[in-house]
């Protein structure tokens, strides 16, 4: 399998995290943390379960405060926001935790329809049902614009989820295990989905994961979060042929492609 091509990104930072601490209680998830996302590329961060993928998102998002750091966030210092320029900012970011599901008792129309009912009141039916079209054509699933969730094959959700966060046409995408619990050749469209959505929409994109073959089908660049820090940044290649030891665990666990 041919991974991603590294490409010459603009160097603007579009997340800036620089000695990010975050600790609850006694324990200390990040630590002298720091990662920069530049404007067009996905980065891939891999990290073992409970090594605060989650935090980390909470955090760029403002859900979550440092406890020491910078986190700028489309030239926003993240912590210092008021709650409305938070949700702004929200509007700009799109993100989806792993098991953030579709809403069961709507059909996937009026799933893509809630997030624009909510933030874009400004818009016209007309407006509204051409974005629904647009993002269902965006993922492939036109066709299932009338079923409800549990109709839809497991892929297809995480399709229509990835619909719904994208139909606010956020700058950045937060993408958090997109491929987990999903077969390999689901998964491989999953990844399609992915590049298609930076090629599209020219989103800049965090893409957290353990699954390596996504890594290196989606990813720009790499950073492992190990020991509370982003241990090792670079292209697929520059981490996984290195020989580096910290890069090990994640051959162990999974199946390369
Ligand atoms: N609000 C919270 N209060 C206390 N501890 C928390 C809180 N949120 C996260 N943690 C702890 O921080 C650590 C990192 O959690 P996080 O959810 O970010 O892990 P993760 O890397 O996303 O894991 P997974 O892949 O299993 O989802 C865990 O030990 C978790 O228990």
């Amino acid at each position: 399998m041919v991974s991603k091509n590294m490409t010459d990104f603009n160097s603007e930072k579009v997340i800036e995290i620089k000695s990010l601490d975050k600790a609850f209680g006694t324990y200390k998830v990040l630590e002298d943390a720091t990662l920069d996302l530049y404007k067009g590329e996905n980065l891939v961060v891999l990290g073992k379960s409970g090594t605060g993928k989650s935090v980390l998102i909470k955090i760029i998002v403002g859900l979550l405060l440092p406890d020491a750091g910078l986190v700028n966030v489309l030239g926003q210092k993240v912590d210092t926001l008021s709650y409305q320029e938070l949700l702004d900012l929200r509007l700009r970011v799109g993100f989806s935790f792993q098991n953030s599901a579709l809403y069961d008792s709507m059909t996937v129309r009026d799933n893509l329809e809630f997030p624009l009912v909510r933030n874009r009141k400004d818009l016209k039916k007309a407006e509204v049902n051409s974005l629904i079209e647009e993002m269902l054509d965006a993922v492939g699933l036109s066709q299932t614009i009338n079923q409800m969730p549990s109709e839809l094959s497991g892929g297809q959700r995480k399709r229509i989820g990835i619909a719904r966060t994208l139909i606010l046409k956020p700058e950045i995408m937060l993408y958090d295990e997109p491929t987990a619990g999903l077969d390999p050749i689901t998964s491989k469209e999953i990844n399609k989905l992915i590049n298609d959505v930076q090629e599209r929409y020219h989103t800049s994109a965090i893409v957290i994961t353990h699954d390596l073959t996504c890594a290196k089908e989606v990813g720009n660049r790499v950073a492992m979060l190990m020991e509370r820090r982003f241990e090792r940044q670079g292209s697929f290649e520059e981490i996984f042929n290195s020989g580096d030891k910290l890069a090990q665990p994640f051959f162990d666990y999974n199946f390369i492609q």
